[in-house]
């Protein structure tokens, strides 16, 4: 038997990076969740003119100094500058235009008053506070500088960089191509979504779940199908996707049965491995390399497929993308005793208590429990040597409730 540990170690040493792409700019939503492969430089100034941090009249500051409530200052308003002025306009001695917020500042202004204090004239304005130069004034490049970096390669693209990507005044961007990932469900019981099963039939639901954890995970669905129980059916369906995908995630048929097609199919052929390892769920696994794509074969209990894709499969899949393999962890507090299996790291399913900082077992461990597994938020992660959670325990959680 393995460790979870160790079994990690193995799989993350077959999972190589995946080449660098360039994308297009215009592609950008699709670019977050991907990692950079070069940094990103502006080939642009950021504000790229200088303009308006208010809605209110652009003044030379030397010529409200003396206004006051008691001395309000009065000024002809020349002109109107909405955002979106492409004019190139100068301010005349003396004058002030009435501008919007990020609308260019007229060569000669050097400050902008608010409306706040102002009485909004429209031909004259009456400004009744003074205000200094650079007042309420965005620079030209005051936050980026052509040339400067402003994403480090090895970023993960998240909704935050986003405005600055788009405004660097790019064509194209470098990233690390993410994972195109082929989903197969085997097991003659499955039907697909839609059927009602008859006897001793079963809806096929491993394959929706991992291609939903996959989507979830920031990589790409390059199929989700099912297959037979025999090594033939394994065989035929494995070999095309492993053109087609960058890993392959197969769930069922790794047990000891009479018919686990993953082991008919490529146990003995040396590109395969089949190993029981020290968890509980998710005790057998497999993983082999066909074609050069690597694939997980998973236990076909549903929970297990769940967990085993989160502990093995998602930490591969996100250093084949560049990305740092470990998932998210948070420690929390036991709010109500429970067993773990002796010898067996336990991916217990929990609910939250006290936002997250406390968990509670949910009744059900059982690895086919589809209703409980629905149920629980999180995962408790309880070291292979610990058989008994107390209240008050510290325990690692794994969070089922956002992106992985
Ligand atoms: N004699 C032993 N029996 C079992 C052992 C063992 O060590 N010795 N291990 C048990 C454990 S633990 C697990 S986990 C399962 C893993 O079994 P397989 O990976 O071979 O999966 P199957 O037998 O094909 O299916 C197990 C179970 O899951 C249901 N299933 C399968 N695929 C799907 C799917 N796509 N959607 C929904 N449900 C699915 C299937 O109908 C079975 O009920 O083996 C134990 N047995
Ligand atoms: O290890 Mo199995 O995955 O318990 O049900």
């Amino acid at each position: 038997m393995l460790t979870v540990e160790e079994y990690q170690r193995r799989l993350l040493q077959a999972a190589t990076r995946l080449p660098s792409e360039n994308r297009p700019i215009t592609e950008i939503g699709s670019l977050v969740g991907a990692v950079l492969d070069k940094d990103v430089r502006s080939a642009v100034p950021l504000p790229g003119f200088t303009n308006s941090a208010m809605d209110g009249y652009a003044v030379r500051a030397a010529d409200v100094t003396t206004a006051s409530a008691d001395a309000p200052v009065r000024m002809t308003v020349s002109d109107d500058i909405p955002a979106g002025d492409t004019r190139q306009l100068t301010l005349r001695p003396g004058e002030c235009a009435r501008i919007m917020t990020g609308a260019p500042l007229p060569d000669g202004a050097d400050a902008v008053v608010p409306v706040e204090i102002t009485d909004g004239g429209l031909e004259i304005v009456t400004i009744s506070e003074a205000v200094t130069a650079g007042s309420s004034v965005r620079h030209r490049g005051e936050d980026v500088q052509p040339g400067d970096t402003v994403i480090p390669a090895g970023t993960l693209l998240l909704p935050r960089h986003v405005p600055v990507l788009a405004s660097a005044g790019l064509t194209e961007v470098a990233v690390v191509r993410r994972p195109r990932v082929a989903v197969v469900s085997t097991g003659d019981e499955l039907l697909p979504l839609g059927e009602r099963p008859g006897h001793g039939q079963i809806v096929d639901s491993n394959g929706p779940m991992l291609a939903a954890l996959v989507a979830q995970g920031g990589f790409e669905l390059a199929a989700v199908t099912r297959c037979g129980d025999t090594g033939e059916a394994v065989r035929a369906a494995l070999t095309p996707l492993a053109d087609s995908a960058d890993a392959i995630i197969t769930t069922g048929g790794v047990s000891a049965g009479a018919f686990e097609p993953l082991k008919l199919a490529f146990e003995g052929s040396g590109s395969f491995d089949f190993v029981k390892l020290t968890m509980q769920p998710g005790k057998p696994q497999g993983f082999g390399i066909i074609g050069g794509t690597p694939v997980f074969a998973l236990p076909g209990n549903p929970v297990s497929s769940l967990v085993s894709f989160l502990v093995f499969v998602a930490p591969a899949l996100r250093a084949m993308a560049g990305r740092s393999p470990e998932i998210a962890r948070h420690r929390a507090t036991v709010g109500e005793q429970w067993q773990s299996p002796p010898g067996r790291t336990q991916f217990a399913r929990v609910v939250y208590a006290d936002n997250g900082h406390v968990v509670r077992p949910i009744g059900g461990q059982g690895s086919h429990v589809m209703g409980g597994l629905a149920g629980c938020q999180a995962l408790a992660i309880v070291p292979a040597d610990v058989t008994s959670l107390s209240v008050g325990d510290e325990v690692e959680v794994i969070s089922l409730e956002g992106l992985a």
